[in-house]
């Protein structure tokens, strides 16, 4: 099978287009053992009322509802595929629009992405604590007594604490936490993806702790859900919010229209390489061969240089 390697935000994945398969779980494992850069795969497959279904599947083999960044490289890959600007895709829960952006600098391809639905009642992640239906902008005293938490579906789950500098340069808080409820713990029976947001002249920085993954360059879903987030606790204004990470910078949209949140997340799609992956005799026999590497990636890298000042004391 063909496969590609793309990241938006250098969250990286291996990209394969073909009818739904049985075992992406296990070739997402597979694929992982053999390149331990990516963060996991994004299926493009037919679906009956959009322009493509896209699923993806974390680097432990578990299945997502959403992903930002991923779905970013699909626009790209269906936008480009069907000649078009704009596309639908369907997504395990929702059918999001998706859109071709001019180029945030020179040779780097952008895209426009709804993140949809939104929610911040617990059973929606799902998150049990005590009998709380929501928990939004307050301390989990058993994790710490400064961070306020908000947990919120995107709709995959999330839990987004807003800290202080020396708390978002030290990551083994964030570590703890994250494995701790990634495990087998009272709160979060699926796991939980954990984002760090600390507020930068700039705008946000936000490290994420993916579920079913661990730390990762960047997370959309988490970046979107952290400009909610700081929306509502007034650390920044409605409309567009700069989103800084490890892994590069996205703009997020926020918007409440009718009681309705409205979110968008815009930022690269870009295409690594090329792959042939030979499954031989069963998965574990089966071998990556690079077929051809991309020149796009130069121009991502010009772009993070210009902006590293923003995010160097962060990083
Ligand atoms: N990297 C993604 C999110 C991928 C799924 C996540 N790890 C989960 O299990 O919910 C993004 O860009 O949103």
């Amino acid at each position: 099978m063909e496969l590609m390697k793309v990241h938006g935000s250098m969250n990286t994945f291996f990209l394969y287009e073909g009818e739904d398969r049985e075992d992406f779980a296990e070739l997402t494992r597979r694929l992982s053992q053999l390149d331990g850069q990516i963060d996991g795969l994004l299926t493009v497959s037919p679906s009956k009322r959009c322009a493509a279904k896209m699923r993806v599947f974390n680097t432990d083999g578990s299945e997502a509802s959403m992903c930002g960044n991923g779905l970013r490289c699909v626009a790209r890959f269906v936008c480009e595929r069907d000649g078009v600007d704009h596309a639908v895709i369907e997504t395990m829960k929702a059918d999001l629009t998706v859109q071709k952006e001019s180029e945030i600098d020179a040779g780097v391809k952008m895209y426009g992405v709804e993140i949809s639905p939104v929610s911040f009642q617990l059973k929606d992640l799902p998150m049990v604590y005590e009998h709380h239906a929501e928990w939004q902008q307050k301390p989990l005293p058993f994790v710490d007594a400064s961070i306020p938490f908000t947990a919120v579906a995107v709709p995959n789950p999330h839990l987004i604490g807003i800290v202080g500098r020396d708390l978002q340069r030290n990551a083994g808080h964030q570590e703890k936490w994250a494995a701790y409820f990634n495990s087998d713990n009272p709160y979060f029976s699926d796991g939980v993806n954990l984002s760090y947001v600390t507020p930068i002249k700039e705008g946000i920085f936000v490290r994420t702790y993916e579920r079913g993954v661990g730390f990762t360059d960047a997370c959309g879903t988490a970046m979107t859900a952290s400009a909610l987030v700081s929306c509502l606790a007034g650390l920044m204004p409605f409309g567009n919010v700069s989103v800084y990470n490890p892994g590069g910078m996205v703009n997020c949209t926020v918007k409440i229209i009718d009681g309705n949140y409205e979110l968008k997340l815009s930022g690269n799609a870009t295409y690594l390489a090329a792959y042939r992956f030979d499954l031989n005799e069963g998965l574990e026999n089966s071998e990556l061969k690079l077929l051809e590497k991309y020149t796009e990636q130069l121009s991502y890298d010009k772009f993070i240089e210009k902006i590293s000042d923003a995010t160097a004391e962060l990083i």
